[in-house]
């Protein structure tokens, strides 16, 4: 499906490169599903329906369409040849070649699944027709929802229904009272019984389709929420990364408000609020003005709801800034837990945390006591309301403008109108959070990603071709000083470069901007002559072997973190990559091998073993340029010994830009760059550059 999805880039004259079309999707075994083909062609500006059809039905006018075919595989169809009636033929796209081959009906039709996926491009409108009227782009969280309007439509006409059923109770008892037993009509008594029974059964039918329907549009919007925020997550830009990964995670995980707010409970609520009025209407019809009683508690409810809001809003922002500060506190203190221990901080630590978890408590009891006091309050009205209705009505009987019957059904009435109203403070503590998550979340959806648009980047050229860097400087985000500074330099294919320098002095920053993980703020990087913006970021990293100073290891086996991003790999490979980097030298002493588990971080490994690791991880797709941070600062000498000799070798026909502390290392390179608080101070042959160094000519 992936080919046929590049095929449809090529028919529509869209530039994207499989990667970049499979580019941060979940795909199962390397391979696109229905869904995900949606959403890898969806980012392209295409749009893909999937519809059952045989091959009959298939029109000309509609394609180009993917067929699906037996074995999961899949052809692309452009166009259908009818010269001959008798035998239809299918202009099909060869995924090998690009070409075009002419199918005949009866072999495709033995190959189809049935399913067949229409694709067409979304218009796009350019720069000359700008927007008028400004209309709003589709939110990621309403528009979503929105998605379900069927749903909610349903539900809504169930709750009318549900709430025409509410007054068929109160209905039966007056008429029972006023009819039935003054009359002694035991027939009559029967089929009103029969008549609010069943109507009664179909209520909780209704009831129950309600909430289950609620619960489905739920579910699904949960799903396809979760799914964009953590795509949005893995896609931030690298300069807009959250200052703290705890408070980040927290902000994130707020999203089980909303959750909980797009659920049954609430949107019944909701729902059955505005039907408050109907059942206000039937009490006034019944009571006449009965109905005042009721609509004062009411308004007694509202008013004390309407008085608490700024106190709830209050209790309910501190209670969540706190929660993200001590999660942020949290993080922070189980990655560095060592240092920790080492410095016998627990103490201090300890302090912060009781004192954050106090200040949290003491907001949370207050969203709690303000909740709690509406609630009772509401009760209270109620119970209130009930009196003042048989009082009132009391007097009414006496005037003869209400019956007994009357009187009940206005009092059981009263009751349902006011239940959605009682239950305001809840809802409005659930809205509050809901809304102060989704404006957090907002917040993060809002942040830059590295792709914004999956189609605009040009095809990676060939990166063993030279990097050139022209006048590049770079400061970090919110940062003073430039980390970078007006940096030209040109690397040519297939060089040995190391760069080195004091602590600080921007080596690894250069590398990251050659990563693409940082934009020059000013300057250009170029590779073949093109700037690396117009690259896919992804195309790009992936013809780079990358270790950075900071070996990243993931909960698995050595074989899971050797063979990360990789999708599908051959043990031999794997294990080839793991033998040229030592890996095999502490995994064969393990009963289990390259399956070894590894602990989050690599918390088991030692230092050296998760660089072997990290290399081994780098090295296996076999990359055009190798980018190593510091490769064998953990390693002993006679790893590093074995691992230099074997990278001399498989780096002989690549780029290599490495920086270093180790003069040893210094042996695979022809030219060295030095780096000084951010400034090119020497770059030239090794020799020349060492000679300059031991004179002083050039100082560090
Ligand atoms: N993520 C970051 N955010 C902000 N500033 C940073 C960041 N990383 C590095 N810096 C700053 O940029 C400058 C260059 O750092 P860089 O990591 O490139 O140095 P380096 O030469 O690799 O140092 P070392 O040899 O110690 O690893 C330093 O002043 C550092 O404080």
């Amino acid at each position: 499906m992936l080919e046929c999805l590049f095929q449809l880039c090529r028919h529509y004259h869209i530039t994207a490169s499989p990667s970049t079309l499979i580019a941060g999707l979940p795909l199962e075994n390397g391979q696109l599903d229905t869904p995900l083909f949606i959403r890898a062609a969806d980012r392209i500006g295409l749009s893909a329906r999937p519809l059952k059809s045989s091959l009959d039905q298939l029109n000309k006018l509609v394609l180009p369409a993917v067929l699906l075919l037996k074995n999961n595989k899949a052809c692309l169809v452009t166009d259908i040849s009818d010269d001959d009636p008798s035998a239809k033929q299918y202009r099909v796209l060869s995924t090998e070649s690009g070409g075009c081959s002419l199918v005949e009906w009866a072999a495709l039709e033995q190959e189809m699944t049935g399913e067949v996926i229409f694709v067409k491009e979304k218009h796009q409108y350019d720069e000359r027709t700008p927007e008028t009227l400004n209309l709003p782009e589709r939110h990621w969280f309403w528009g979503t929802l929105l998605r379900s309007r069927k749903i909610y439509r349903d539900v809504i006409i169930a709750s009318v229904v549900v709430n025409l059923f509410v007054i068929v109770s109160p209905l039966f008892i007056m008429n029972v009272y006023d009819r039935v037993v003054p009359n002694n009509a035991t027939d009559t008594l029967w089929v009103l019984a029969i008549g609010a029974g069943a109507a009664y059964f179909l209520d909780y039918l209704l009831k129950k389709a309600r909430s289950h329907f609620i619960d489905i549009a739920g579910k699904k919007s949960d799903i396809l929420l979760s799914a964009q925020m953590f795509e949005q997550t893995l896609g931030l830009q690298f300069s807009a990364r959250p200052v703290s990964v705890g408070s980040f995670a927290r902000n994130l995980q707020e999203f089980d408000y909303i959750r909980e707010f797009i659920t049954s409970s609430t949107v019944a609520t909701l729902v059955d609020l505005p039907f408050t009025l109907l059942i206000l209407a039937v009490v006034g019809l019944l009571g006449g003005p009965l109905v005042f009683v009721p609509i004062a508690g009411i308004v007694i409810i509202a008013l004390h709801s309407w008085f608490i809001q700024p106190g709830l809003r209050a209790a309910i922002e501190n209670t969540q800034r706190s929660s993200a500060q001590k999660h942020a506190a949290l993080i922070e203190t189980l990655s560095g837990i060592e240092g920790i221990k080492a410095k016998s901080a627990e103490g201090e630590l300890q302090h912060r945390w009781e004192q954050l978890t106090g200040h949290i408590a003491m907001w949370d009891i207050r969203t709690r006591s303000l909740t709690t006091s509406a609630a009772t309050l509401s009760a209270l009205v109620i119970q209130l309301v009930n009196i003042g209705i048989v009082v009132c009505g009391v007097y009414l009987i006496v005037d003869q403008s209400l019956s007994m019957g009357g009187l009940i059904a206005a009092v059981m009435l009263s009751g349902r109108s006011l239940a959605p109203v009682a239950q305001l403070s809840g809802l409005s503590t659930r809205y509050y959070q809901a809304k102060s998550a989704l404006i957090a979340l907002n917040k993060v959806m809002d942040l830059p990603v590295e792709q914004q648009n999956h189609n605009s980047s040009l095809k990676t050229p060939d990166i063993s071709k030279n990097i050139l860097l022209d006048r590049v400087s770079f400061q970090y985000p919110k940062q003073h000083g430039v980390a970078l500074n007006n940096i030209s330099l040109e690397i040519k294919a297939g060089e040995k470069v190391a760069v080195i320098g004091r602590m600080g002095s921007g080596k690894s920053t250069f590398q990251r901007l050659l990563m693409r993980f940082f934009t020059p703020t000013a300057g250009h990087i170029r590779v073949d002559g093109i700037d690396l913006q117009q690259l896919s970021p992804h195309e790009l990293r992936d013809r780079i072997a990358y270790v950075s100073q900071d070996t990243q290891l993931y909960f698995g086996t050595i074989r899971d973190n050797i063979a990360l991003g990789a999708g599908y790999v051959d043990d031999e490979k794997v294990l080839e990559a793991a033998e040229l980097c030592g890996v095999t030298e502490f995994t064969n002493r393990h009963p289990l091998g390259l399956q070894m588990p590894v602990a989050e971080r690599g918390s088991n490994l030692s230092g050296g073993q998760r660089q072997s690791v990290a290399l081994a991880r780098a090295l296996l797709s076999n990359p055009s340029v190798l980018l190593f941070d510091e490769p064998c600062s953990a390693m002993d000498s006679l790893t590093e010994y074995q691992f230099r000799e074997r990278l001399r070798e498989l780096a002989a026909d690549k780029t290599l830009i490495m920086t270093t502390y180790k003069s040893s290392m210094l042996e695979l390179v022809d030219r060295i760059i030095v780096f000084d608080r951010g400034n090119l101070i020497a770059d030239g042959p090794k020799d020349k550059v060492i000679e300059a160094l031991e004179q002083g000519k050039v100082t560090l």
